[in-house]
């Protein structure tokens, strides 16, 4: 699906989707245990296959609306009747792996085109190591990938600079061994907030793991089971982070843009809030209210370090594309591991649009202010992030702007476009 979008003024109200990275956690988690009831979930295309990923071990998974009541395989995965697709989710693939490692037999896990390209090798090496069998049946690094094999807990070593979601499906999975799993790393740890988002997670299901002087550790032997039997998911700062920058750049002079479902939580990606303080526009947030509101303001550049929250690079870039003077975006080599190379993405997206960018490996500089951004063709690469962030772009771009593969906003924020056009945006679905 190609979207048409014409400059637009945003204002209003308007609510965060639920978090992605938590609703992963709590229906796996969920799986995990005898039973549990996941509420304000996020139904979406990549927490969908962490619910077919439940089903297939043996859980069952009944969703009415965005309550989702899970029966789980309680700590041990059944062998699945059919291969496990996760399709575009690299999260459902790496907590997914560690999991059918627990398992007496063998499981297999594919995805899409973009999932098959990225790098899993880290994790099968962890697998084997607790002596499980996890393979690449390219032998690639990448998958599909066969795992199971009766993983067992002690001592690995992992890098922590590739994904952070490797440690995550480790203390997931290492919490229902016999002897627990200790992760140590090897270099240093990026995006490690999404680490504190699963000690949360695992903290609320009754799950001791503590971060150790050079890793992680989890204790065997225990078992999921969330206070009251519930778990409620609370929203998304990295989707947060598409309205917010659209109420900053294009916000009605007379009416901010207010979002609902903004609580704190152990989310990097609120960093958000700051770094669009930081470029000069006017946040208030309401922290017990879990409300944000922002209002139109000419920006300037910045400079970010994204290490902890590779998410916010898109949104960035499009926010540097439209301040003035140059936004540096540093330490930002893991985003190139995502759904599509986003670092690369960006700039050239971008410059189709009229901005002056230069990629480095490690660090993207958009040099904003140099000339108006202006519609054009640009290409959604099949990535979420990459859409949104275009369409921010284009809310003032002069002309008109398409944005193809539109329907990928389905994997984080599927409501995306319903959401812009009540907030004002001139948007056609074609
Ligand atoms: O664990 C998670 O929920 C996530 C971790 C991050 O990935 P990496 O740890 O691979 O950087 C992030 O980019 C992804 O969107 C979600
Ligand atoms: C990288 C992302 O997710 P995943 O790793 O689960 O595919 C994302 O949502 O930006």
């Amino acid at each position: 699906m190609d979207v048409r979008l014409s400059q637009s003024r945003v204002r209003g109200r308007t609510r965060a989707p639920p978090s992605k990275s938590y609703t992963h956690r709590a229906i796996l988690a969920a799986g995990y245990s005898d039973a549990a009831v996941v509420r304000d979930a996020l139904v979406s295309a990549d927490t969908k296959a962490t619910m077919r990923a439940v089903r297939a071990f043996g859980g069952t998974v009944e969703r009415d609306g965005q309550t989702v009541d899970v029966e789980g395989f309680d700590g041990r995965p059944e062998t699945p009747d059919n291969v496990i697709d996760c399709a575009n989710s690299g999260t459902t693939m790496r907590l997914v792996t560690a999991c059918a490692g627990l398992g007496e037999n063998l499981t297999v896990l594919t995805g899409d085109d973009s999932l098959r390209s990225r790098p899993q090798g880290p994790l099968l090496d962890a697998v084997f190591d607790l002596d499980g069998r996890a393979e690449s049946t390219r032998r690639n690094g990448q998958a599909p990938l066969v795992v199971g094999d009766e993983m067992v807990g002690g001592t690995v070593e992992i890098p922590g600079d590739v994904s952070s979601q490797y440690i995550t499906a480790l203390l997931m999975a290492g919490a229902v061994t016999d002897e627990g799993i200790d992760v140590e790393l090897t270099t240093e740890l990026k995006s490690a907030p999404y680490v504190d988002i699963t000690l949360e997670v695992l903290d609320d299901f009754g799950i001791e793991a503590t971060q150790t002087d050079d890793g992680f550790s989890v204790a065997g032997g225990q078992s999921y089971r969330p206070a009251g039997g519930e778990y409620s998911v609370p929203g998304d700062f990295s989707s947060i982070s598409y309205l917010l920058a659209a109420g900053a750049v294009a916000g009605a002079d007379d009416e901010p843009v207010v979002v609902e479902g903004a609580r704190p939580s152990a989310q990097g990606d609120k960093a958000i809030v700051d770094i669009v303080r930081d470029m000069g526009a006017d946040v208030e947030w309401d922290q017990d209210a879990g409300e944000l509101v922002v209002s139109v303001a000419d920006l300037s550049g910045t400079t970010v370090d994204v290490g902890d929250t590779p998410d916010l690079l898109p949104t960035i870039a499009a926010l540097g594309a439209i301040a003035d003077g140059d936004t540096v975006i540093e330490n930002c080599e893991h985003v190139r591991y995502k759904e599509t190379d986003r670092v690369t993405a960006m700039a050239e997206e971008l410059a189709k649009m009229g901005a002056n960018v230069t990629e480095q490996q490690d660090r993207l500089t958009i040099h904003g202010g140099d000339t108006d951004l202006v519609g054009a063709e640009v290409d959604g690469r099949g990535d979420h992030r990459i859409v949104m962030s275009l369409t921010v772009a284009a809310l003032v771009a002069d002309g008109e702007t398409t944005i193809s593969g539109a329907e990928h906003v389905d994997v984080s924020f599927p409501n995306f476009f319903e959401t812009m056009r009540d907030l004002g945006v001139d948007v056609t679905e074609d």
